[in-house]
């Protein structure tokens, strides 16, 4: 097989389905300036009107139903009554169906992302994670799928995607309203203001994190950072319900991927940018080359 038949291009980071700014769209609105996601707010509008006309359909054909059932998300959402005991108007709906796309997609598609740039620059810890993926690998049947056991035994591999999400966190903010007054650090916020808080700079704190800009999957052995300080997920009971999901996402990719390739970037100095979550200006392109290749670089 010739050089270049064995290797394929692909880029990661903008490998999305949708068009980017459509994920962007909801925080962006009210984040950034009406100018740059002029387009976004547009599509996202637009998404938002064909949901509502799909799930007028949906709601028609639901109430026609003698004993209509839940037999997926859409039909869950419909037939569940919200917390004033009523069931959904198909605006709010919509709502909810496009904050669980930003909210559940993009966010592991930029963990993956740069979790593949990690394992790229970084020799040294993409054998840690082949070493403890062959491991697993090795003692599988044919054709015999991962289980949860397996997933258990991923735990460099994970603290690896942990350390990625640490130094380029998915989701860089969120907002949170002070049930009381209280002061911190010299500041008083008063009962029922919004207060923002940072994924980015908590995550990187020196003091709960030496070396913060080091890409050091070691940190999170053993019982790992203090609660709080590491928080892409967020925390309290707010925290990201997605999470163990995203868990099994980001480690069955990585598994795959890992155990048939190894990889270099195309662009070696890819400026990275946010528009608001971390994305490289390229969509990381990258080289892929099968373990089962005699082929150099
Ligand atoms: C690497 C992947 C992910 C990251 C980094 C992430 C991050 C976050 C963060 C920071 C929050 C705000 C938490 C807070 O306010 O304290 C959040 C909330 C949320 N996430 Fe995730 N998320 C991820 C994956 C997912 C997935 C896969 C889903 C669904 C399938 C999901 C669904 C949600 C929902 C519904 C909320 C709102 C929860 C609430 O307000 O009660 N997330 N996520």
């Amino acid at each position: 097989m010739s050089f270049k038949r064995r290797w394929s291009h692909v880029s990661i980071g903008a490998d999305l389905p949708l068009p980017r700014h459509q994920h962007l769209a909801a925080t962006s609105e009210s984040m950034l300036t009406w100018t740059t996601f002029s387009k976004a707010i547009k599509d996202a509008r637009f998404l938002r009107k064909e949901l509502v006309v799909i799930i007028k359909e949906r709601k028609t054909r639901l109430e026609k139903e003698e004993n209509p059932t839940v037999h997926d998300l859409l039909s869950g959402i419909l037939l569940t009554l919200d917390a004033n005991g009523k069931f959904r108007t198909e605006e709010d709906t919509a709502d909810q169906i496009m904050g669980l796309l930003i909210a559940g997609h993009e966010t592991a598609s930029v963990a993956l992302t740069f979790t593949i740039k990690y394992l790229a620059e970084l020799p040294h810890v993409y054998r840690g994670v082949f070493k403890e993926i062959m491991e697993i690998a090795k003692a599988k049947g044919p054709g015999e799928m991962l289980n949860w056991g397996d997933i258990k035994k991923m735990s460099y591999t994970w603290n690896v995607a942990c350390e990625a999400m640490r130094l380029a966190p998915p989701a860089q903010m969120g907002f949170k309203e002070a049930l009381s007054d209280f002061t911190f650090d010299g500041f008083t916020i008063p009962k029922g203001w919004k207060a923002c808080w940072s994924v980015h700079s908590t995550n990187k704190d020196p003091e709960y994190f030496p070396n913060p800009e080091q890409f050091d999957p070691t940190r999170f052995e053993g019982n790992g950072p203090a609660p709080y300080t590491y928080v892409p997920f967020g925390g309290g009971h707010r925290i990201c319900p997605g999470r163990e999901y995203a868990r099994l996402e980001i480690l069955v990719f990585i598994y795959n991927l890992v155990k048939k390739f190894e990889w270099k970037k195309l662009v070696p100095n890819e400026r990275m940018t946010f528009n608001p979550s971390p994305s490289p200006e390229n969509g990381l392109p990258i080289c892929l080359k099968p373990h089962d290749t005699s082929s150099t670089w």
